[in-house]
């Protein structure tokens, strides 16, 4: 497929983004805490429990800053050059585009609609493309949207291509208007889309509204009688391009299912949706690379599949092996920018050791690192080798790992041999596909265990990616400005703190499970410094119980007048060395990135309660589940700081959650203030007294440095609009 010719300009470039004074900014600061520790370790005797406690929480910290500084030591990304593809690569490869819904309410159907279309029109010949969407909601409503949408995404592809459209979602494109220069034929064809998508967005909300007309309708049978969790496997081919020759005007395949569930059955949340996709796209048209996207998260960069190509192909070439192509999690919502900067400066950071990790959401894969290949199962060539083709070929291996579905067993050979697959009707493959969605069907196989995306986690992204970077794979990290994906997220209130709490919650689990980063550290091919990363990843709510121990020392001290900070220099080279440095720099690093400080607050309350999760998990008393976020297109009726629609789960329990959740805040405010103010009292009798008694000068500092964090706690308290997003993000850091 590519030419191999070397004189030619590479596909892409790796851009290293190192900086010596980062590099020595975080060297000093891991010097200054070592040696706070050593000086902890010889005063230990004559000091109290406050010294020790002191201790074990600047020895986690340091921990983690040695595990931070690691990550961010020779940060890189890729550059792409997706202009040189055509001159490049004559046949360009075939992509399986996957869409993930699993609930009608939390994830109006708009939105997975706007995301379709914008895969839909990508800028990538349409023959080549095929979008599935799994619908974990079983859901007519969304099944009806996706239907209308592919009528509309007639009008829309051809559009797109035409006009070289930038953002190929509707909803954000016709937020701009026309202007006057705009030439007619133009500025007619824009009119006559917009009007057609307002239809088709109007269609879909009256339906919202109701629905019950679509159980008149013959092609909707399937979901007569079926609740989310109670139905069998449904799978429609909405639109089949058939004799696609990758014209403008053609509109890729585009296939809707829903797997089996039953209520006695585990269905393993998304990653079991992935593994289904999986299935079904083999069976139809079992294309070499695999795209997957949340529903909420449309493509913002026409060329986004083009740009993942030129990594591929140029890999191809090279022996450094790219098993997927990670592109950042952006988001349009403004209140998300912070979680985006802090995922794309953990992305980049982590990129320039073996490759980013896969973060559930626009990322490319290649089926077959996904079918459980490993780099030395392959050919300088990237064909299989000898001994790999005697071990896994054989039938027998093949169905114990994949299946009784002989369907899928052909299908899984021609993709770890590469052959293409021939081209016949998509519909033939709907009886092959309905069974390999059944409950059962994976029972006792290795979907989910080694093959696919893995389970025993809520985070199946982070699960999935350790267990690839372990069989010695690489990535690739494509930060692309304007971001190649957007998409919603609910930091605000109850809905942001369960996400978070998922992530960490999650993150506990893989720390406990085979992928564990502890384990393997001999035998596996992941890189040291990666291994790293990955412990940091999971462990992220680990951090919660030393820094509330923290946040509570110095008020500690100041009561029972002992001290917290060494008293070998004076007071003001101890602040400045242990408490101003530290802290300016961090600051300095939040403030470059454009975060605010108090985004550490989610994280600290969300944690407690996933340390309280998984010890619940581990005795076995209760499972954890997987609650979707609430998505929305801003300013639409659908909004994610809705008022309280009736439909929430979790509607009528949120004030008294709310207030649970964000306790300990609460707590260790009032304990900083409730210090303070004995300090204030005791400093006022001192002056009167002057002598006796030793002054907390450094304590008091630090009580008012962890009460200026918490301070939104106490105005939350006292306001009567929502404490809890009051508490998150409407206050920054008075710095
Ligand atoms: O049973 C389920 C649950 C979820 N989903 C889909 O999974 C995706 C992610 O869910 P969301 O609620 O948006 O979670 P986020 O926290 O925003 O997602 C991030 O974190 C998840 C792991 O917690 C990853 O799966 C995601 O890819 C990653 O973007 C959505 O498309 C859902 O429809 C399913 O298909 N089936
Ligand atoms: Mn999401």
């Amino acid at each position: 497929m590519a030419d191999s010719s070397s004189f030619l300009p590479p596909l892409c470039k790796r851009i290293s983004h190192k900086s010596y004074v980062i590099r020595a900014m975080d060297l000093t600061i891991l010097s200054l805490v070592f040696s706070l520790l050593v000086y902890r370790i010889l005063h230990m005797s004559h000091n109290d429990t406050a010294w020790a406690v002191a201790f074990f929480c600047e020895s986690y910290f340091s921990f983690v800053w040695l595990l931070l500084s690691s990550t961010k030591w020779s940060p890189a990304d890729h550059k792409t050059y997706p202009d040189r593809l055509d001159e490049r690569v004559h046949d360009l490869p075939s992509v399986d585009m996957f869409v993930t819904t699993a609930d009608p309410v939390r994830e109006p159907p708009i939105i997975v609609v706007n995301t379709v279309l914008s895969l839909l029109a990508v800028n990538y010949p349409a023959n080549k493309l095929a979008c599935y969407v799994s619908d974990d909601g079983c859901s007519p409503l969304t099944y009806f949207s996706l239907k209308e949408a592919s009528k509309f995404a007639k009008i829309w592809v051809p559009f797109c291509k035409k006009y070289n459209v930038k953002v190929r979602a509707p909803f954000r494109y016709f937020l701009n208007t026309l202007t006057a220069l705009e030439d007619s034929d133009f500025a007619k064809n824009w009119e006559m889309t917009k009007r057609e998508y307002e239809k088709l967005r109007q269609k879909v909300e009256d339906t919202t509204g109701d629905s019950h007309w679509l159980n008149a309708d013959d092609d909707f049978e399937a979901f007569t009688n079926t609740k989310p969790n109670d139905h069998s496997t449904i799978v429609k081919v909405i639109w089949e391009n058939k004799g696609g020759v990758g014209d403008e005007k053609e509109v890729p395949h585009f296939v809707y299912i829903s797997r089996e569930k039953r209520p006695n059955y585990g269905h393993h949340y998304k990653a079991g949706a992935m593994n289904f996709l999986v299935r079904v796209s083999g069976l139809m048209t079992n294309a070499p690379y695999m795209l997957n996207v949340d529903c909420d998260m449309y493509a913002n960069e026409a060329d986004v599949v083009r740009q993942a190509m030129c990594i591929f192909l140029q890999e191809s070439m090279t022996p450094n092996h790219c098993a997927f192509v990670q592109f950042p999690q952006a988001f349009y919502d403004s209140n998300a920018y912070e979680v985006a900067m802090l995922h794309s400066y953990r992305g980049r950071g982590v990129a320039g050791i073996q490759g980013p990790i896969y973060e559930g959401s626009g990322c490319f894969h290649t089926r077959r690192v996904m079918y459980g290949l490993s780099p030395d199962d392959l050919e300088v060539d990237g064909s299989l080798s000898s001994a790999a083709t005697r071990s896994i070929l054989t039938q027998e291996s093949l169905t114990r790992e994949f299946g009784n579905s002989k369907a899928i067993v052909k299908s899984v050979v021609s993709a770890l041999q590469r052959e293409s697959n021939p081209q016949n009707e998509l519909t033939n493959s709907t009886q092959a596909a309905k069974e390999v969605g059944n409950s059962h069907y994976e029972y006792e196989t290795s979907w989910g265990k080694t093959i696919g995306w893995l389970y025993d986690s809520i985070v199946e992204d982070l699960n999935t990616s350790i267990e690839i970077h372990s069989r010695g794979w690489s990535s690739s990290f494509i930060s692309s400005d304007p971001p190649a994906f957007l998409g919603c997220m609910p930091l605000v209130g109850l809905e942001g703190f369960l996400q978070w709490r998922r992530w960490i919650t999650g993150g506990f689990e893989v720390l406990f499970n085979k992928q564990s980063p502890l384990i393997g550290i001999f035998h596996q091919k992941i890189r040291f410094r990666q291994r790293l990363v990955y412990l940091s990843s999971c462990m992220g709510g680990l951090s919660s119980i030393p820094v509330l121990l923290y946040c509570l020392l110095p008020a500690y001290c100041i009561l029972h007048n002992s001290p917290l900070f060494p008293k070998v220099l004076c007071l003001g080279t101890n602040l400045i060395i242990f408490v101003g440095m530290p802290c300016l720099y961090i600051l300095w690093e939040f403030m470059s990135l454009g975060v605010s400080v108090q985004l550490l607050n989610v994280p600290i309350c969300a944690s407690l309660s996933s340390i309280f999760d998984v010890a619940l998990k581990l005795l076995g008393i209760s499972k954890t589940v997987f609650i979707v976020s609430k998505k929305a297109i801003p300013g639409t009726k659908s909004g994610c700081q809705q008022e309280d629609d009736g439909l929430n789960p979790y509607s009528g329990k949120f004030e008294i959650n709310g207030l649970l959740f964000f306790l300990p805040g609460i707590f260790i405010l009032l304990v900083n203030l409730a210090a303070l103010t004995d300090f204030l009292v005791g400093l006022r009798l001192w002056s009167r007294s002057e002598g006796g008694g030793s002054l907390c000068l450094e304590e008091a500092c630090g009580c008012m440095l962890v009460a200026m964090l918490f301070l939104p706690f106490l105005k939350g308290l006292f306001e009567k609009e929502d404490m809890v997003s009051h508490c998150l993000f409407s206050i920054k850091v008075p710095f």
